[in-house]
């Protein structure tokens, strides 16, 4: 089973391409932003942590029915770094034992494909255990824009604040197989998504033979091994200058 990793900033657009893939493509997706809200539920081993940790720093942390309130504890974390590095050490745990679980289920029903929505995959490390990876970019204004639109009570600081606490576009572009450019219409990334999809579907033969056990753990410690030594050169690059030179290949 091939694992696409699907990255992107905020409001840049994951969400508008995991569902098209989904209802479109027939392609499974595993949405990070959901399981990171379904692992902060009330009584969950996160949940009470976030409330011990934010209690005396939050004013209406909690809402009245005892659900986290998002929004506050969002403003917080995206203005105080450290709080969202201890937040994120909460919740990442659990983020990351649900993934895997998931991608095991969808292994075990013969997917030949998973997607990986995950905003912060590549901070995170997960595109280690992505054969491929994808990255949905805009420019800044038109993402300012289009979260405005979506969320008219954030302020510019805020959504400012969470542009900023993420990797920056151009690092997404260096580390990504593929880009999706979505500054213009849903058509335009549409075109780009079936592009991508045609370029990266495995073959009913290779997802065969992946079901036997030594071919399956072969091309599994290939892909994550092959990350490992990619991470390696790429920081020895970043030291010499030489990543600058790898910019704007891979356009779907
Ligand atoms: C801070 C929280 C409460 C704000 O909730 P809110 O409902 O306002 O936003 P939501 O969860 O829908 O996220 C919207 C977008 O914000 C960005 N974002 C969310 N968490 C983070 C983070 N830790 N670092 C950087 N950007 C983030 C992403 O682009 C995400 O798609 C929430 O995002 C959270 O609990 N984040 C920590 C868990 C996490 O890292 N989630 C991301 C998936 S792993
Ligand atoms: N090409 C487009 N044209 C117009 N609006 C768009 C386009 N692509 C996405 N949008 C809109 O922009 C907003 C952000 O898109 P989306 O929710 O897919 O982003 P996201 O990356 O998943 O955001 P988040 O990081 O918050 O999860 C949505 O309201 C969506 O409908």
């Amino acid at each position: 089973m091939l694992v696409v990793g699907l990255t992107g900033g905020i409001g840049c657009g994951k969400s508008t391409v995991s569902k098209r893939l989904a209802e479109n493509h027939d392609i499974p997706v595993i949405d990070a932003d959901k399981i990171a809200r379904e692992v902060v539920e009330p009584g969950q081993d996160a949940y009470n942590k976030i409330v011990k940790y934010f209690t005396d720093k939050i004013d209406y942390l909690l809402l009245d029915d005892g659900h986290l309130n998002r929004a506050e504890l969002g403003k917080w974390v995206f203005s105080h770094p450290n709080d969202l590095k201890i937040l994120n050490n909460i919740t990442h745990p659990a983020v990351r034992y649900s993934i895997f679980k998931n991608m095991g289920y969808y292994y075990v029903k013969g997917y030949r494909l998973v997607i990986l929505d995950v905003p912060l995959l590549f901070e995170a490390k997960l595109d280690m255990f992505c054969g491929v990876t994808i990255s949905v970019i805009c420019e800044r204004d038109i993402q300012i824009e289009r979260l405005k639109i979506r969320n008219p009570v954030m302020t510019t600081e805020e959504i400012e604040n969470r542009i900023n606490s993420q990797m920056s576009m151009d690092e997404r572009v260096k580390k990504s197989d593929y880009i999706l450019q979505n500054n213009g219409t849903l058509t335009e990334l549409y075109e780009q998504i079936n592009n991508v999809v045609m370029k990266i579907k495995p073959s009913l033969m290779r997802t065969s033979i992946e079901y036997f056990p030594l071919f399956g753990l072969v091309s599994a410690t290939a892909i994550v091994l092959s990350k490992v030594i990619y991470a390696k050169f790429d920081a020895n690059f970043s030291e010499s200058g030489e990543n600058d030179k790898k910019k704007g290949k891979k356009v779907a």
